[in-house]
């Protein structure tokens, strides 16, 4: 709770004509006044890390991202240089597949789509226009802009092993030209507040606790004699799906992934559709949710509503993963196959096909009851956006009595991990089309989930350093 509305509120106020609160932190002027709320003197020695995902990259890889970085930042604030770290949430671009033209796509919060305050549960995090208002409380009045101490742009290695071995290893790129304007990447440093001091580029392998010692070195030349832990200081990490997970898949993994709750509205919108269109709520489907993620405990007792769901990616997976994907005729056999199998008739269809593409599908499932969501009134299109329309159909996905997804999709991994979350058995789960019926073929890779020993993580409390 180190950052709230009512915070912000106070912080807002607690500005005034003898100066600022934030101020009087800085230069140690205490007491300060009783109208100083106490969250201000947690921004004393604040470090600010922002980070970007390349602009090509999609919705579900980007949460995957976020994982790396709330882990990595989790981790962190054990340090006592990094005890008031905060991880700023980029704010979303228009994606290349939100396709729909007439609705404002573009730089959303994170409070869009996720339940913030979850989020904050497991990490600090700030959504991009909190980390704004933070850091105008230490600027002067009229100087609204952000010094970015450093911002490092990481790409691959060339080569990646050495004599067969793959080691984790950065270093700045200074054998080639590197400029802000020289390389492509996400769109953050457009922001208009934003200022860099120093731009690099790093050619980075490895995970992401590999980032503290990147964070480190760029302290260290900014500090001339002893370092002053009480300045606050911002950073800017630039095509960070770069970075690898520390350990993926274990039970700090999924503490973060548990944590990324959606919006309520979201939420909402979810679970009316599931109660109207397939007559399933959480009870009849027998998911028990804890209303906050640290409440969640194993089960695989979950059972589903009384319907299929289907992923079918369509879009350039048609193009690009031609081999891999199938045809809505063969994809259709497949789902019939599933209905008769488990006795259901109804079957939810998340996809990104065309309205083309769907008509075709309603025409293929004729003799059975085929579910799809979108948005009931223009209004609520505005409201949802297509990304937010994307989230219900995973969220009714979730619930789904059996699952099948398509194979190498991130969207598809994102429905595996909600299930297993929800306590559904795996084989209900981890399922995959093929290209065609009856063929074997290639599966995804079924990656369960994995419970903390009463979800505690204290074995890092112990570093000072
Ligand atoms: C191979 C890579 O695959 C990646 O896709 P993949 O992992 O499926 O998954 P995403 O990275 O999420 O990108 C696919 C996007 O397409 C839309 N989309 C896909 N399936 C559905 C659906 O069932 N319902 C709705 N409403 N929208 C859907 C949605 O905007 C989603 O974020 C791509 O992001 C990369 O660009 C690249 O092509």
């Amino acid at each position: 709770a180190f950052w709230n509305g009512t915070a912000k509120r106070e912080i807002g106020d607690s500005r005034g004509s003898s100066g600022t609160c934030a101020k009087r932190v800085l230069q140690e002027i205490l007491p300060l006044p009783a109208t100083c709320p106490p969250e201000v003197l947690g921004l004393r020695g604040a470090v600010y890390i922002l980070y970007d995902v390349n602009i090509s990259e999609g919705f579900n890889l980007r949460r995957d991202v976020y994982i790396r970085m709330a882990v990595f930042v989790r981790r962190l604030q054990r340090r006592r240089r990094f005890r008031q770290v905060r991880l700023v949430l980029p704010p979303w671009p228009r994606l290349y597949h939100w396709h729909s033209q007439g609705l404002q796509q573009t730089g959303l919060p994170w409070s869009h789509f996720f339940d913030l305050a979850s989020l904050r549960r497991y990490a600090p995090v700030l959504d991009y226009e909190e980390f704004l208002t933070e850091q105008r409380l230490f600027g002067n009045p009229g100087a609204p802009l952000v010094h970015v101490a450093h911002a490092f742009r990481l790409q691959h290695y060339e080569v990646m092993l050495e004599q067969g071995i793959f080691r984790d290893k950065f270093e700045r790129v200074t054998d080639k030209p590197c400029s802000e304007g020289s390389l492509s990447g996400g769109p953050l440093l457009q922001q208009a507040e934003l200022r860099v001091g120093r731009f690099h580029c790093v050619r980075f392998q490895g995970s992401a606790g590999l980032l503290e010692k990147l964070l480190r070195e760029a302290i260290v030349e900014d500090t001339a004699g002893p370092e002053d832990v009480d300045d606050m200081r911002t950073y800017a990490l630039l095509s960070a799906e770069t970075v690898l997970h520390d350990h993926w898949g274990d039970e700090h993994f999924w503490q973060a992934r548990r944590s990324m709750r959606f919006s309520r509205r979201l939420e909402l919108v979810a679970a009316d559709f599931r109660r109207q269109a397939l007559a399933t709520t959480g009870a009849s489907a027998g998911v028990q949710r804890p209303a906050m993620w640290e409440l969640e405990r194993p089960k695989r007792n979950a059972k589903g509503g009384d319907y299929l769901c289907a992923h079918l990616r369509r879009g350039d997976f048609v193009r690009s993963r031609e081999a891999t994907t199938p045809t809505l005729k063969t994809a259709a056999q497949q789902v019939k196959q599933l209905l008769r199998a488990f006795n259901v008739t109804t079957v939810f269809l998340a996809t990104d096909a065309t309205p083309y593409e769907l008509m075709e599908l309603k025409e293929l499932f004729y003799r059975f009851r085929l579910v799809h969501f979108a948005p009931e009134s223009n209004v609520q299109r505005r409201e949802l956006k297509d990304g937010g329309v994307a989230v219900v159909d995973q969220l009714v996905c979730a619930y789904a009595r059996y699952f099948v997804g398509t194979y190498e999709s991130t969207f598809t991994y994102r429905i595996y991990e909600e299930r297993e979350i929800l306590g559904f058995t795996q084989t209900s789960t981890f399922n995959t089309f093929c290209k065609a019926l009856g063929g074997s073929c290639s599966r995804n890779a079924v990656w369960p989930i994995v419970w903390a020993d009463g979800d505690s993580d204290s074995e890092e409390d112990s570093d000072p350093y």
